[in-house]
């Protein structure tokens, strides 16, 4: 019997956000191990890029501190190397990174958040390793700014996600789930996986032509 109140909850949702992570010229040797730290968190890498920014580029990303003291020495430090930019996805993506980074002076973040990544690799209130999107809107304009060829569609949810999932995705994990019903495995989640790799639509077929092997 369902407990009071059960069917009040709210049904899950598919929400699935993105935001813009940047490790910094100071950080950049360490990419493989932060790459790690934020995969092990949860996160999906949808894309990746190593640059080089001018300092004309690192003005134009950081332009709302135009004209605040420590600009110019922001805009040597952002353009003094190499940075990698990532998009990352997640359920709430932007506070998630924003919190696994940590406050923006390092030395404070040693103190009050020592796990947080800018504790680990950061210097100081400039140094500080790595970059998060601070809201949705920034995070789109920001992926755009390292990304510019992505369309950066807007991820469904809702009724888009349910008709989505209905389109491309259930009538295949269905019939799967069918069959693995019947079937019963030991391991159900390797079987429907193998079984979905095995009868996925979406999968080239070898046509049943003739075919000459060319000889060399
Ligand atoms: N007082 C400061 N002195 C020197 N550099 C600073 C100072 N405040 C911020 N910065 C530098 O400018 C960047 C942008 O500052 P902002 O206030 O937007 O912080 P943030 O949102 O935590 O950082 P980011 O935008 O890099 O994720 C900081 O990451 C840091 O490198």
């Amino acid at each position: 019997m369902p407990e009071e109140g059960e069917n009040k909850m709210s049904k899950p949702q598919i929400y699935v956000e993105r935001t813009l992570a940047v490790i910094k010229p100071d950080a950049v040797h360490h990419a493989d191990e932060i790459e790690d730290v934020i995969t092990r968190s949860g996160f999906s890498v949808l894309q990746k890029r190593k640059v080089q920014l001018t300092p004309e580029q690192s003005s134009e990303f950081y332009a709302e501190h135009f004209g605040k003291m420590f600009f110019p020495s922001l805009i040597t430090y952002m353009s003094s190397g190499p940075v990698v930019a990532l998009v990352l996805a997640k359920d709430q993506a932007i506070s998630s990174w924003r919190e696994l980074i940590g406050p923006t002076n390092s030395l404070i973040a040693k103190q009050t958040h020592p796990d947080c990544l800018r504790a680990k690799y950061g210097t100081d209130d400039q140094q500080n390793a790595l970059h998060g999107s601070d809201s949705f809107t920034t995070a789109e304009k920001e992926i755009r700014f390292f990304f510019p060829d992505s369309i950066v569609e807007p991820i469904p949810i809702g009724e888009a996600a349910k008709s989505y999932l209905a389109r491309t995705v259930n009538p295949t994990v269905l019939k799967g789930l069918t069959e693995l019903c019947k079937k019963k495995p030991n391991d159900p989640i390797t079987w429907l996986a193998n079984w979905l790799l095995e009868n996925n639509p979406n999968k080239p077929k070898v046509g049943g032509g003739n075919y000459k092997v060319e000889e060399s």
